[in-house]
Formats: structure tokens, C-alpha cells, sequence
């Protein structure tokens, strides 16, 4: 039997993605630039905010508004970047996160935004420096419209690939992989968390959706090798996969930057189908989250309900 409650009653909510550019060596900089288009997404500023809809449908309550950053949105995203950005986050006492005692500017800039601007926030992710023994994570946090800090996520595949004369890239040069699954109840829906590499292993979605979780949104950061290829392709599979919504937000384009971001933003339904893509540049994108092709999927297409795990062997045996 899951030990997990049942999620909340999955309702309509509006999701805007912040796909941000302009990241560069000034973490200064950066925050502010984060910060305002925060307010700007938060406004209904950007691509398809419709005049923003939510505050007819579920009137000026800004609890079903939802803002979500990108992969490492305080620094440039680079091994040799994450120690110097790197911030702490040891500020778990009682159960509850203690916002006035931590030490990281980004956490304090993103509670204050989520607090004002009174919207549910995933703030991309960060570089996490764990006092305790050093190690340095690739991680996200996620504040509710109070701006308290209700769940972090530590990146656990970390990105290492040599495709010869393409891309080389090896995170586990100074970041450690995190060891926990996590997702977060709002008002309108349960959400699971990863970050970008995480979509290429299955397990870590499928055992998001099987924990209640209606949404999966991953901060990413694919590049112009494997974008092109699997961006757009794992996020489909993963939502038809689990019958979920499925979402990663990236950051801009920027060919001056030493990594060269892929972009395109998405948000897929759980039929597969795309609501809503950026192209490469800096944009904040609007999406309505409709439960009610979530239960159609789920419905005409029961698989959640023919699966045989009398017949699946413990995949973890495999090789
Ligand atoms: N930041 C990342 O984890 C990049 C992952 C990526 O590009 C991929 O192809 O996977």
C-alpha cells in the first residue's frame, strides 16, 4: 500500500514559463533579471496569457498561478561555474524551512517573489553547497504563494556525455547526485519535480505519477546537439508514458555563452499532445492546465489501470 495521502483534487490552473536569457557572470545580475521578469510573468505578461483568463475563471486568487524558472538561472551553466555560485541551503528547522535564517540570496530573492507577487514558484534550480560535507548539488526550490519554501530537488542523474566532436560535458567534475524523489501538493494539483538529465530515466517520472503526481515540470537545459533530437521527444514520451502533464522550461539561447542552451520551452498534455513551445530566445510563455484531458486520457486509454506487475521482473536485477 502507497504511503503516500491521495493528492489534491486536480483542478484547472495556469502555468507560465520563464525562459529567461541574459545569464552571465554578474549572479547580481542575474537575480534581478529573474526577479523582474517574475513580476512581468506574475502580470500576465508574455506569450498567451490571454488577458489573463485565470482571473476570470478562478478569479483574482493567485494561488492557481504557477511560475517556473529554469536550470541553473543564477549562474552561467558550466562545472567550473557551480562552486563559484554555489549557495547553502541548511535552513531545515522544526520541519519548516527558515527563510530569515538562510544564507542564499536566491532563496531569499525567490520566497520574497513568490510572497509578493502571490504565486506558487519553482525556482528553476541553483547550485547547492551542503555545509555538512561540502558537496555541491544542482537544486530547485519551490515556494508557495506565502513564500515559504515547501520542497527542494536535488538533480540525481547528473549530466556526463562525450559525443565526440559534439559535446563533452561532465557535471560529477564538481556536482554530487542527489538521492531522494520529490513532488509538492498546491491547492490545484500534485507536482513532481526533476531536472533535466532526470527525463532521460523513466523510473524517476514513473514513480512521480505512481505518488499521485497530476504534473511534472523539470527545469532543463538541453543544448543545440541533443535538443534538436530529444527535447521535445522525451517530454512527449514521459507524459504519454504516465498519462501526465510534462513540462521543461530552459533557458534562452545565448552564443556567447561557453553552453549553448537549446530553448523551446514546452508544456505537453497527457495525450502527447504540445500546448505551448518557445522558440530559442527570452520569452515568458502562458498555459492553461486542464484536468479534464488528464481524466479523458486516463479513461479512454486505461493503462494506468492494465498494468501487470505479476508479469514485470524487479528491473533493478537487470543489467
Ligand atoms: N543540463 C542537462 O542536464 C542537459 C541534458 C541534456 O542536454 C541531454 O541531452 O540530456
Amino acid at each position: 500500500m502507497s504511503s503516500f495521502p491521495p493528492p489534491p483534487a486536480f483542478k484547472p490552473f495556469n502555468l507560465a514559463l520563464i525562459q529567461l536569457g541574459q545569464i552571465g557572470p554578474d549572479k547580481a545580475a542575474n537575480l534581478k533579471h529573474a526577479r523582474d521578469m517574475i513580476r512581468k510573468a506574475a502580470n500576465g505578461e508574455g506569450e498567451g496569457a490571454q488577458g489573463k483568463p485565470d482571473l476570470i475563471v478562478l478569479p483574482r486568487w493567485a494561488k492557481d498561478r504557477f511560475v517556473t524558472l529554469q536550470e541553473c538561472f543564477n549562474s552561467p551553466y558550466g562545472h567550473t561555474h557551480f562552486p563559484v555560485y554555489a549557495e547553502p541551503i541548511e535552513f531545515k528547522s522544526g520541519g519548516k524551512y527558515n527563510i530569515e535564517a538562510s544564507q542564499s540570496e536566491s532563496v531569499k530573492m525567490l520566497s520574497e517573489a513568490a510572497k509578493s507577487e502571490g504565486v506558487w514558484l519553482l525556482g528553476g534550480s541553483i547550485p547547492e553547497r551542503d555545509p555538512s560535507n561540502g558537496n555541491i548539488y544542482n537544486t530547485s526550490t519551490v515556494y508557495s504563494p506565502q513564500g515559504e519554501l515547501v520542497v527542494t530537488h536535488r538533480k540525481v542523474h547528473l549530466f556526463d556525455i562525450d559525443i565526440p566532436g559534439k559535446i563533452t560535458f561532465k557535471e560529477s567534475e564538481t556536482l554530487t547526485g542527489g538521492s531522494t524523489t520529490n513532488f509538492f501538493d498546491t491547492e490545484f494539483a500534485r507536482v513532481g519535480l526533476g531536472i533535466c538529465y532526470d527525463v532521460r530515466f523513466p523510473e524517476l517520472a514513473m514513480i512521480s505519477a505512481r505518488q499521485g503526481c497530476q504534473v511534472l515540470i523539470y527545469p532543463g537545459a538541453f543544448n543545440t546537439t541533443t535538443g534538436p533530437l530529444h527535447w521535445e521527444l522525451l517530454q512527449r514520451a514521459r507524459a504519454i508514458d504516465n498519462q501526465v502533464y510534462f513540462s521543461m522550461c530552459s533557458p534562452a539561447r545565448d552564443l556567447t555563452a561557453g553552453y549553448h542552451a537549446w530553448g523551446h520551452s514546452l508544456v505537453v498534455d497527457p495525450m502527447g499532445s504540445k500546448l505551448v513551445e518557445a522558440e530559442d530566445g527570452e520569452t515568458i510563455l502562458h498555459t492553461r492546465i486542464n484536468p479534464k484531458t488528464f481524466n479523458d486520457a486516463r479513461a479512454g486509454i486505461p493503462v494506468t489501470t492494465q498494468r501487470r506487475f505479476d508479469v514485470y521482473l524487479d528491473v533493478s536485477k537487470g543489467s
